[in-house]
């Protein structure tokens, strides 16, 4: 369980990007956090996963402050997927997956073991990127590098998976093989879910639970049926949608709308 407790960050020191937010994740669920641009919703991933210390507040993962635990520890935990990747190195693929193992080695000089070997195979397979294991990852497209960077999150077998828009750059086929991976890890292996979701019908698909945040605060959070309202949505984006039910899933349909058709 995460549980985070008056959490404020500044980039500046003057302006406020996240304001004393409190918000707990329960074990096995899928937590969608949705939001317009600048609401906060990368800062906030970032300061749950230890990767930005908070400038008032507290995390807890587990019982333990995750300001108290190494970098190891927490990945051992958590894997995350940011917004950008960084690939400033031409790894071949297979290799850029193996660094999701890093987490698990206890030496400086890690040894390679067939636990470590199956876990970047499986996370490859999870992927569709086993056929690409020699390419470059600065010779393969967006959407090859984003599942590339979504197997290294796989390879890494944390009980937490927090990622930062995982359909960019991915066309339908592989959003959806992909976000059906991470339910049947769910599912199967109660893993804890975190994405940041910019479209809707996604949100409404796969998340037990949705947070929306508007300049840096909780805007409204709840069940994803609850959330998914008209009138909530329009208040979080400023802008208006249709939702209707599908008979078929029991998921909420979000229609946009044009201002101008
Ligand atoms: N590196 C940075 N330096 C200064 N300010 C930043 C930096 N990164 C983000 N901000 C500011 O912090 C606020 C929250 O940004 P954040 O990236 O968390 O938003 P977001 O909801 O993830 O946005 P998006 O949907 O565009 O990805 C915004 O006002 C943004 O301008």
């Amino acid at each position: 369980m995460i549980k985070c407790q008056d959490i404020s960050y500044s980039y500046d020191g003057i302006h406020t990007d996240l304001d004393e937010l409190s918000y707990s994740i329960n074990q096995g669920e899928w937590l969608g956090i949705i939001g317009p641009n600048g609401s906060g919703k990368s800062t906030f991933l970032n300061i749950l996963c230890g990767l930005f210390k908070p400038s008032k507040g507290n995390v807890m993962l587990d019982g333990e402050f995750v300001t108290n635990m190494s970098n190891k520890q927490i990945a051992k935990k958590i894997a995350v997927l940011s917004q950008q990747n960084s690939y400033t190195y031409s790894y071949e693929v297979k290799e850029t997956v193996k660094l999701g193992r890093l987490a698990h080695s206890n030496s400086f000089f890690p040894s390679w073991s067939t636990i470590d070997e199956t876990a970047v195979n499986n996370a490859m397979m999870m992927t569709g990127t086993e056929k690409m294991e020699k390419s470059f990852i600065n010779e393969i497209s967006g959407g090859e590098r984003q599942r590339v960077f979504l197997a290294q999150c796989f390879a890494q077998e944390t009980p937490y998976i927090f990622l930062d828009e995982p359909s960019n750059h991915l066309d339908l086929m592989h959003t959806i093989k992909i976000l059906d991976v991470l339910k049947e890890l769910q599912k199967q292996e109660n893993k804890t879910i975190v994405t940041v979701f910019h479209d809707l019908n996604l949100a409404s698909l796969y998340c037990d639970r949705l947070l929306g945040l508007k300049d840096g605060k909780i805007y409204i959070e709840g069940n994803t049926d609850s959330v998914l309202s008209e009138d909530l949505l329009k208040g979080l984006y400023d802008t208006s949608f249709q939702i209707l039910d599908n008979p078929e899933t029991n998921k909420k349909v979000i229609i946009y709308k044009s201002n101008v058709l």
